[in-house]
């Protein structure tokens, strides 16, 4: 409550500044001046305080200030528990569905590097007969404001570092609390339609973890360090000189988790993921426009990267074919044109992620995605591009553990045994384990599902036997082929040798 003291006592000399300025049409202006300067120097005597205010709108009032919101959030955050008199708010694209912040007229302490320092929320209403229904903000005198009461000796500490840290520990929290969104690319032909933007985008409400995500502990704390690594990287990039971004390659057979990985990620970086569909990008340029326009905290994935225009240079192929034939089809020939046109190319990709467009926003990780890595460009996943590669295979004994945990609620059980050894046997993917773990009704029982993926696995393990044969009966056939045909071709020789020995004799 010293703040408060103190700000009532310089109330106090700001009225006995009004009274003198009553009366200053009896004082000639020079011994105005000199009592003005008194009267300040007076109240600065006494009143070691500052005091900083920050303003809800400030300028033209149509924007809220940046710095007001953060501050709230910030003391709501710290004066939730201390404060007696609160107000609940309710925020949107939150994922607290009710904000509780200090009420007006209250205040709080806070202390930073051992000084201590008030926060108060103030309101003045500047003429409050006048009510302005229309008024975006209700009544259109009513102004908000905190103020920031701390002593004179402390002015640097608390202009230089504290506010600093305030508005960033605000961000932080806002960036805690907020829902997370996954954006996806329009088609370039809408983005300067009405409304209309590069991106657009859903609540992403992903329940994926990594702790739900079956895979190897040791594989998914490797992938954990990562990224904490990363998070908590901005001087050591800085001080290497590189962007603050990260590429990883997700690479493995369908169902196997690639997509489930992304949203864990996602979910323990709370980052917005911006799902980028090249095959709706025309060229290189826009490319780069969507790019640019992700911000910082972000994850931009490309899904199956192998299939996305001429990245492996199979596309070029298909376009070269076609500029030979004439199409006769008028709506054929439009559809090809716009494939001609479609022209983002794997150098464009590539010099956005090794480019200084990266740099533009820092905090990014791009990641792709293939079910056929070998079919990849190597320039497009060479380290430094694509830092980490990370192999989701088919499901072994760990994550089948994390999968019967995640489906029913068991850790051990007398199959598990033989479940293991028909995993080392066969080659499932998570997704087909999932699915037979799943009950399917009310009445099956932990016991019922996993009898139901033994027999799966034994049905895959038998697949895969008759497989195997099929294919080395298919072999010993084309070997016997091979060799009956070199055996023609002996005899062929020979009994042409044959004939011309005998026309010379
Ligand atoms: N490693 C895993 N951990 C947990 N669940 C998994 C895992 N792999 C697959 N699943 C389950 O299988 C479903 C399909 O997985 P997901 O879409 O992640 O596979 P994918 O590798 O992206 O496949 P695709 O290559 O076809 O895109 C998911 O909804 C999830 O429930
Ligand atoms: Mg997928």
């Amino acid at each position: 409550m010293k703040g408060e003291v103190w700000s009532q006592m310089g109330s106090l000399m700001a009225t006995i500044v009004f009274v003198y300025t009553i009366f200053e049409r009896f004082f000639p202006p020079h011994i105005r001046d000199r009592v003005q300067a008194y009267t300040q120097k007076l109240t600065n005597h006494f009143n070691p305080y500052v005091q900083i205010t920050f303003p809800e709108f400030s300028g033209e009032r149509l924007k809220r200030s940046e710095a007001y919101t953060l501050i709230q959030t910030y003391l709501s955050a710290n004066s939730s528990k201390r404060a007696k008199r609160l107000k609940a708010e309710v925020v949107k694209d939150s994922n607290t569905p009710l904000v509780l912040s200090m009420d007006d007229n209250e205040e709080i302490g806070d202390e930073f590097e051992g000084v201590k320092l008030w926060w108060s929320a103030n309101k003045v209403t500047t003429n409050p007969q006048r009510y302005n229904p229309f008024s975006y903000y209700g009544n259109s005198d009513e102004k908000r404001y905190y103020k920031l009461t701390f002593h004179k000796r402390y002015r640097d500490l608390i202009t230089m570092s504290y506010i600093k840290h305030v508005l960033e520990e605000g961000k932080e929290i806002e960036m805690r609390n907020r829902q997370l969104k996954l954006y996806t690319n329009n088609p370039s032909s809408g983005w300067y339609g009405y409304k209309q933007s590069k991106w657009s985008h859903i609540v992403f409400e992903h329940p994926a973890t990594f702790e739900t995500l079956a895979m190897e502990n040791k594989k998914k704390e490797e992938i954990i360090k990562d990224l904490v690594k990363f998070k908590k990287g901005k001087e050591y990039y800085a001080k290497i000189g590189k962007a603050w971004k990260r590429g990883y390659l997700l690479y493995g057979p369908p169902g196997t988790g690639k997509s489930t990985m992304i949203a864990a990620i996602a979910n323990f970086m709370n980052y917005d993921v911006y799902d980028l569909e090249l095959t709706a990008v025309k060229d290189n340029t826009e490319l780069r426009k969507l790019l640019i326009e992700t911000p910082s905290k972000s994850i931009i994935v490309i899904e199956d990267i192998d299939c996305s225009l001429d990245l492996t240079g199979q596309r070029k192929k298909k376009k070269e074919m076609s500029d030979d034939e004439e199409p006769k089809d008028p709506f054929r020939k439009n559809e090809e044109e716009s494939n001609k046109s479609s022209k983002v190319t794997l150098s464009g990709l590539l010099n956005f992620i090794d480019g200084i467009w990266s740099s533009c926003g820092g905090e990014r990780i791009i990641i792709f995605t293939t079910n056929y890595v070998e079919k990849l460009d190597p320039a497009l996943i060479r380290r430094g591009r694509m830092d980490k590669h990370i192999e989701m295979s088919f499901c072994g004994y760990e994550a089948f553990k994390v999968l019967a945990n995640n489906y029913l609620d068991v850790e051990s059980h007398h199959l598990f045994g033989r479940i293991g050894k028909l995993l080392q046997q066969t080659h499932v993917s998570p997704a087909d384990v999932a699915e037979n773990l799943m009950p399917k009704s009310v009445d099956e029982d932990v016991e019922t599902c996993l009898q139901k993926l033994i027999v799966a696995l034994e049905m895959a393990k038998e697949e895969a036997r008759k497989k195997a044969e099929e294919e080395e009966a298919r072999l010993k056939e084309e070997k016997e082929k091979e060799e009956y045909a070199q055996m023609e071709d002996k005899n062929k020789d020979k009994r042409k040798e044959d004939v011309k020995g005998n026309g010379f004799h």
